[in-house]
């Protein structure tokens, strides 16, 4: 039985002012059905792990290939780690635009990761011009072969849909395409990884909110979801949380 998985994404948006929303989303959700997890920017991960005390995980939002080195500005697995994270979300599609992360290099992060004992939560999703090519099956199914190891496990990394089109925009697929994409990787996980690929966690991404939570958590194969603007405050997450958990 997979363990469902509520999973925030900050962005580049946090200071230390802001660490109140998570001591009130803790406060209003003493103990979720589910799993938490936000990932604030690097700045706040050792602040925001003192903060959840162990009651929600804490992650990074990328990491370097490598452990330490000449390397400025960039921050490793085991710095992570360090400050008190245990997931670190990979390959990102703004990552994957922004600083041309390809799935070579997200393959070597999720390696990195995992060697770090990081949950590594892998990216994955497609253009608005790929869905309209046809392309999102052969696009997701490369990008799943390319950017993972062949140890990963369910118990080292999760996978995210992200529709590139979908994030931050109000849109989101309809339930059955993602359905047919959660299937999909579902299938392709199992073919690759055999029950480690039954185990791992999908989750879902893309303008999710408290509104859309429920009927999204319903469909087959999403084990939760990866929430980017609604998890900037407690309210909005914290709703989304008990969807989940009602799931
Ligand atoms: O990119 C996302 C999470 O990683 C999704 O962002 P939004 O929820 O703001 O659309």
């Amino acid at each position: 039985m997979r363990k469902k998985l509520a999973a925030g994404n900050w962005k580049m948006n946090g200071l230390k002012g802001d660490l109140h929303e998570v001591s009130a989303l803790i406060e209003a959700h003493p103990h979720p059905k589910c799993d938490v997890l936000l990932c604030p920017p690097a700045t706040l991960i050792a602040g925001m792990s003192m903060t959840a005390a162990g009651r929600i995980a804490v992650g990074g939002q990328d990491c370097h290939m490598r452990s330490s080195g000449a390397h400025t500005g960039d921050i490793s697995a085991q710095m992570i780690r360090d400050a008190g994270g245990s997931y670190v979300i990979l390959g990102h599609s703004e990552r994957r635009a922004d600083h041309h992360e390809s799935d070579v290099i997200v393959r070597a992060k999720t390696e990195a990761a995992i060697e770090a004992d990081l949950v590594a939560v892998v990216c994955v999703g497609e253009t608005e011009a790929q869905r309209d090519a046809g392309e999102t099956l052969t696009l997701i199914g490369n990008q799943l072969k390319g950017s993972l190891p062949d140890h990963a496990s369910a118990a080292n990394t999760v996978i995210a849909y992200e529709p590139v089109w979908a994030i931050g925009t109000g849109r989101t697929p309809t339930l059955e395409q993602i359905a047919e994409v959660h299937d999909f990787m579902r299938e392709q996980l199992i073919k690759r990884f055999g029950a480690e690929g039954d185990g791992m966690r999908l989750l879902y991404g893309g303008s999710v909110k408290p509104s859309n939570a429920a009927e999204i958590f319903a469909v087959s194969n999403v084990d939760g979801a990866l929430v980017g603007g609604a998890s900037l405050k407690a309210a909005d997450f914290g709703a989304i949380i008990e969807a989940l958990a009602a799931s």
